[in-house]
This record gives structure tokens, sequence and C-alpha cells, in this order.
């Protein structure tokens, strides 16, 4: 009996890893770790805009307004799904709305949700608040509001990982293991 890899399976092992997931969950953090440890590229959607612009994500919208950098978000992820592979990204809180920008990456990309609870969330508001203009002018009933709104939209994905109470490094340790175990699951189903 000989193990047989098919081209479907390289297919899949070449897909891109995408995190999703609201402001400050640690979507920049733990895809850094991730692609570190699968020895991928890593691609920081935001960063990526602010590098493109010269400017920061505040001063995007300041300037340009919401639109301008809604617009930009959809068509440099787009771009990168459309045309990159085996990387890991990380997109910006607010991309996932789009629905274009869901679609797409649900089709091509494995698409995790880093999950974490309001109060673990409240614990991070601080450092935060000055960095991420939606969360600027809100009140935390306000912001409450749309972190709740949201969330039905991260779970529209491939698998979600709860972060409560773990470090950056302990999660990249189980999102690695659970991807290099789902490749296996996937090369064993296909023995001949
Ligand atoms: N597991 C963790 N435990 C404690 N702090 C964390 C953890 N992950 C991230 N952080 C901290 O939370 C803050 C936000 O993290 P990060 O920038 O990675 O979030 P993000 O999901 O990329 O946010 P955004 O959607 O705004 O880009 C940072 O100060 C980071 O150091
Ligand atoms: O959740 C959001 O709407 C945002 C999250 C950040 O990553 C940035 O993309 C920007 O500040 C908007
Ligand atoms: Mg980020």
């Amino acid at each position: 009996m000989s193990k047989m890899r098919s081209v479907q399976n390289d297919l899949f092992r070449l897909k891109n890893i995408v995190f999703i997931g609201f402001m400050g969950v640690g979507k920049t953090t733990v895809g850094k770790l991730v692609a570190k440890k699968l020895m991928r590229d890593f691609i920081d959607i935001d960063q990526h805009i602010e590098a493109k612009e010269g400017m920061s994500i505040s001063k995007i919208f300041e300037t340009h307004g919401e639109k301008y950098f809604r617009d930009l978000e959809k068509q440099t992820i787009s771009d990168i799904i459309l045309n990159q592979s085996l990387k890991v990204i990380s997109l910006g809180g607010g991309s996932f709305l789009q629905k274009e920008i869901r679609e797409l990456c649900l089709e091509h990309c494995i698409v995790l949700s880093i999950d974490l609870d309001w109060e673990s969330w409240l614990e991070r508001f601080e450092k935060l608040k000055k960095t991420r203009p939606i969360l600027m002018n809100k009140s935390l009933d306000e912001i409450k509001e749309l972190y709740n709104e949201r969330l039905p939209i991260y779970n529209i994905c491939n698998s979600n990982i709860d972060v409560k109470n773990s470090s950056p490094e302990s999660i990249a340790d189980y999102i690695v293991e659970s991807l290099k175990y789902s490749w296996e699951l996937y090369d064993s189903d296909r023995i001949e």
C-alpha cells in the first residue's frame, strides 16, 4: 500500500492561512508567530496598507475617510489572495465584514478566527484605543454593541480559536499543531 499525495492535497497545503477577528484579539501578534513556525512569509494587511500609503491607518481615516480605507482594504486583500500562496495573512479587524472579502477568503484560504471574550478584551482596551480609529469617540457601550454585532461574521470561518488566558506563543503552537494534524489527516484519507 503506498501513500499517494494527490494534486488536490498539494493545493490544500499551498493555501494561504488567514486570521480574522475583532480589533486587538491578536491577529497580528499570533499571525507573525504562526508564519515563523511554519516557515512561511507573513503579511499584515493593515501594515501593508500603511506602507503603501505612507501613513498610519488613523491618518488614512482622518485624511480620506473610512470608505477610502475600506476600498483600499478590499483591493489589497483581493490582489494578495488571488496572486499569492503559502502565506500567513492577518486581516484588519473590519475587513471580513465586506462580503467580497469574506467570499474570496473562504473560497481560496484556510480562515481561522481568533476569539476573545468581552471581559478579556476589555483588559486590552486602553492599549488599543489610540491606534484604532473605529474605537475613537465611542462609548464602551457602543463598542460592546459593535463587538456583539460583528461576532456572527467572525464565526463564518473554517475554525475558531479561543485565546482566553493563553500566551501568543502557546496559541501559535496550538494552531500549528492543529494545521499539521489536519494536513496529515488529509494525507491518510488518500492512502491508495
Ligand atoms: N494572547 C495575548 N495575550 C496578551 N496580550 C496579547 C495577546 N495577543 C495580543 N496581545 C496584545 O494585544 C494587543 C493587540 O494585538 P494585535 O495588534 O496582534 O491585535 P490585532 O487582532 O491584530 O488587532 P487589529 O484588528 O486592530 O489589527 C497588542 O498590544 C498585543 O501585544
Ligand atoms: O475593526 C476595524 O474596523 C479595524 C481594525 C483595524 O485592524 C484596522 O484595519 C482599522 O483600524 C479598522
Ligand atoms: Mg492587526
